[in-house]
């Protein structure tokens, strides 16, 4: 905290190919992953490893340019470390945005999924970043997870793509978490069409599982880059560079409702910082 000027109050996490997010932050202080005590390092292409601190429409934010994956090989307490260092700095917001294939029918390439709810698949096993003892300054022993996806925020952001135009490209779905790294098999992509998913990912769920324990705030995007495959008779085969690909075509959009969204949102200037702990 001693290094940076700024107080964060919104943070966001940068999806593969979605790290020019932080692009649009004014006077910002950056620092490389590598120099911040604790920190992991960002092993996958389309995440730089830096966090940026800056102001965004008057809102004081910091930006992950650059996520970490439990299938990197980190604990999923390394993998969400930074969401609690954002709640010791008094952040309130976490807008976390991610790469998804669709599974819902309704969803295409390009298209940008609000997240409603979630499937923790690596959580119903036993793999959950709040295994272990309960650090109680956080959260409690067993954290309700219902309406972790904060509705205001999600009715503003309809009410933004409409005003942007977009609205046509905006759904709301489910998102489910896989542990990755291999994409899916035909038959796992029929099993979470049939259990109601429309977007699947490798990442997110632990974030918001943390940031909800701790009481932030939580938005969170999908930027649907490629469709599962589904079908024994589909030859499409998906790919790191072709998710990239539709992250660099949607990113402007993507910033946008990212920004208006952060504009429009209240803050509440009675911050919880446990900053002396940091
Ligand atoms: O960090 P996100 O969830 O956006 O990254 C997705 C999931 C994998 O890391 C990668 C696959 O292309 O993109
Ligand atoms: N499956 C899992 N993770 C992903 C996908 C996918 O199809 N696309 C981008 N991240």
């Amino acid at each position: 905290m001693s290094r940076t000027k700024h107080r964060p109050q919104v943070s966001i996490i940068c999806g593969s190919g979605l790290g020019m997010l932080a692009d649009s932050l004014e006077c910002q202080d950056q620092f490389s992953y590598s120099d911040i005590p604790g920190f992991p390092q960002s092993t996958v292409q389309g995440h730089a490893g830096r966090l940026v601190f800056g102001e965004l429409k008057g809102k004081s934010c910091v930006c992950m340019q650059g996520r970490f994956h439990m299938y990197e090989g980190h604990s999923l307490l390394k993998t969400t470390f930074p969401i609690r260092v954002f709640k010791l700095m008094g952040v309130q917001t976490l807008i976390v945005t991610n790469a998804a294939g669709s599974v819902a029918d309704h969803l295409h390439p390009g298209d940008i999924m609000i997240i409603k709810d979630h499937i923790n698949f690596p959580g119903l096993v036993g793999l959950n970043p709040l295994h272990g003892p309960n650090d109680e300054r956080f959260g409690p022993r067993f954290p309700a997870m219902s309406g972790c996806y904060n509705r205001e925020l999600r009715s503003l952001a309809h009410e933004i793509s409409k005003q942007l135009d977009i609205a046509g490209l905006v759904q709301e779905g489910v998102y489910a978490m896989v542990g990755g790294p291999n994409f899916e098999t035909i038959a796992e992509a029929r099993m979470l069409h049939r259990m109601g998913v429309d977007a699947v990912g490798m990442s997110t769920v632990p974030e918001v599982v943390v940031a909800s324990h701790c009481g932030l705030q939580v938005f969170g995007l999908s930027l649907i880059t490629n469709k599962v495959v589904k079908s024994y008779d589909d030859s499409d085969c998906v790919n790191h560079d072709g998710v990239l690909e539709v992250g660099r075509l949607r990113s402007q959009t993507v910033q946008q409702l990212v920004t208006e969204v952060i504009s429009r949102m209240e803050i509440n200037n009675n911050i919880d910082r446990m900053s002396n702990a940091v």
